[in-house]
């Protein structure tokens, strides 16, 4: 593979341009859940970034927001570098919508403009989460183009909007563009979830699943004042706070009957894929950012991400949460949870336990106030055959990039479309991760380390010299 050398001084040399690329990205506040900041500016930028290396670009409108009628969903792109016959066709996938964003919520710096440090950490919302990981597609071709060095495969790009809010409308897509637009694929590559520590990259065929849920409590017909009212009436907040209490307990075990009887048993082969992952305690806090895990050993803290569900409460919408000491009594709430879903969990299973619970848990509080149960988004678990040639490839391209052999996890986040191609399209998917655990995606001062975003730009680019090595087209 000497032709990787070229390609990788041009990534060394075009560095600088590919963090002005990132950062006009992180410039564009695209957030899925946010009316006022949705992700359509964004399609179109990376549409226009495609097109100027010469690829070409659908952005295809996938039809209103499901409950939300009034918002077009971000239309997805679907784009293609390279049509030559007798190539590989590599399927890549990202986000171009990110997690909601304000410096109010603890960040150091603006969380849109991209800020970066001496050590070299480039901080900003989407850095990691997933526009630094979708930039390195593109920064792999342009890097090509510059050494002169063909790329060996055709890109096939589904770069989508709404993957932070359920990837809605993407499913319908790809069901209807299996036989069409996807219809040539021969493997698939994500590259959006994070390393288990700073130095050792991984491999990952396996994701947990995600059922969103939303409680919503109202009673009062206006907010009151707790001098006035306190007392004499049902509180939807006090309400909340008790369901909310009763689905898991401080050590994370979750208390809905039920849900741990859904659990495949983890097998002795499967309990064997622990003790060699290169993962101490000290990644751990490190990610962390104290000491606060629940676990004292490695096995148990790498199980309980890759394969326990887990439930965590996210927040109270209309409750009072800025700085001060107001006296009030929210007239309505809105509790907001999810469970993390693992082998052999399925959706509805899960649901039906969790309105069983949830109601069980409003009955017994005898409230007057009227408390409603919302299923928000769900997406489900998936695990992928990592002896495939796609993961050979992979691992060869990060022994070549990195100097080691990577580490085979299973994520803890979810992406739903992992289990959508595997179904639809019946190939080999792979996720090739850019980030590190200390990333901070989804939180406040998300950043992605310079060396991750430059070094894994070179990692793409490698895995499609190596997948088109590996495999070859029927
Ligand atoms: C791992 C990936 N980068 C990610 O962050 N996925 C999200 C998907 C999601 C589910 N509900 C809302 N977003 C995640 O795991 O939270
Ligand atoms: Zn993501
Ligand atoms: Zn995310």
């Amino acid at each position: 593979m000497s032709h990787l050398d070229p390609y990788f001084k041009q990534v060394d040399n075009l560095q600088d341009k590919f963090i002005e690329r990132l950062r006009d990205a992180v410039a564009i506040p695209s957030i899925s859940s946010e009316d006022a900041r949705r992700p359509d500016v964004m399609g179109e930028w990376l549409a226009e970034q495609i097109k100027a290396l010469g690829g070409t670009v659908e952005l295809r409108q996938l039809g209103k927001q499901p409950g939300r009628e009034h918002l077009d969903l971000p239309p997805c792109l679907l784009g293609r570098y390279g049509d030559d016959p007798n190539k590989l066709n590599v399927l890549v996938y990202g986000h171009y919508d990110v997690q909601p964003a304000q410096k109010s919520d603890g960040w150091a710096t603006d969380p849109f403009t991209l800020t970066i440090d001496e050590k070299g950490r480039m901080f900003g919302r989407g850095s990691t989460d997933d526009k630094g990981p979708v930039l390195g597609w593109l920064n792999a071709i342009e890097a090509h183009q510059k050494a002169g060095v063909e790329l060996p495969v055709n890109l096939i790009m589904c770069f989508e909007g709404m993957e932070e809010n359920g990837s809605e409308g993407l499913d319908d897509l790809i069901a209807a563009e299996a036989n069409k637009f996807f219809k040539d694929v021969d493997v698939v590559c994500i590259s959006d979830n994070y390393w288990l520590g700073t130095e050792k990259p991984c491999l990952t065929y396996g994701v947990r699943g995600c059922n969103y849920y939303a409680l919503e409590i109202s009673g009062p017909g206006q907010d009151l004042h707790s001098g006035v009212h306190g007392g004499v009436t049902h509180e939807p907040m006090t309400d909340l706070i008790k369901i909310m209490s009763s689905l898991v307990d401080p050590d994370g075990k979750i208390l809905i009957d039920g849900i741990d009887d859904l659990v495949a048993p983890v097998t002795e082969q499967e309990a064997a894929l622990y003790p060699p992952i290169a993962f101490t305690m000290d990644d751990l806090k490190e990610s962390l950012g104290n000491d606060v895990s629940i676990w004292t050993n490695k096995e148990d803290a790498l199980k309980h991400r890759m394969r326990y569900p887990s439930l965590s409460l996210h927040g109270i919408e209309g409750a009072f949460y800025t700085p001060g000491a107001k006296t009030v009594i929210p007239a309505k709430v809105i509790g907001k949870f999810s469970i993390r879903t693992v082998p052999n969990m399925e959706i509805d299973q899960v649901t039906k336990l969790v309105e069983k619970h949830v109601n069980e848990q409003f009955a017994k509080l005898k409230s007057k106030n009227t408390f409603k149960f919302h299923v928000v988004h769900c997406g489900k678990w998936w695990v992928e055959d990592p002896n495939h040639p796609n993961y050979t490839a992979a691992a060869k391209a990060v022994e070549r990039v990195f100097g080691v052999k990577p580490d085979m996890t299973r994520e803890g986040g979810s992406i739903p479309v992992t289990l959508t191609f595997q179904e639809q399209l019946g190939k080999n998917v792979l996720l090739l991760p850019m980030g590190s655990s200390t990333d901070m995606a989804h939180s406040t001062n998300e950043k992605l380390d310079k060396r991750n975003y430059i070094e894994g730009t070179k990692l793409l680019g490698a895995y499609l010299h190596y997948v088109a090595g590996e495999i070859k087209r029927s």
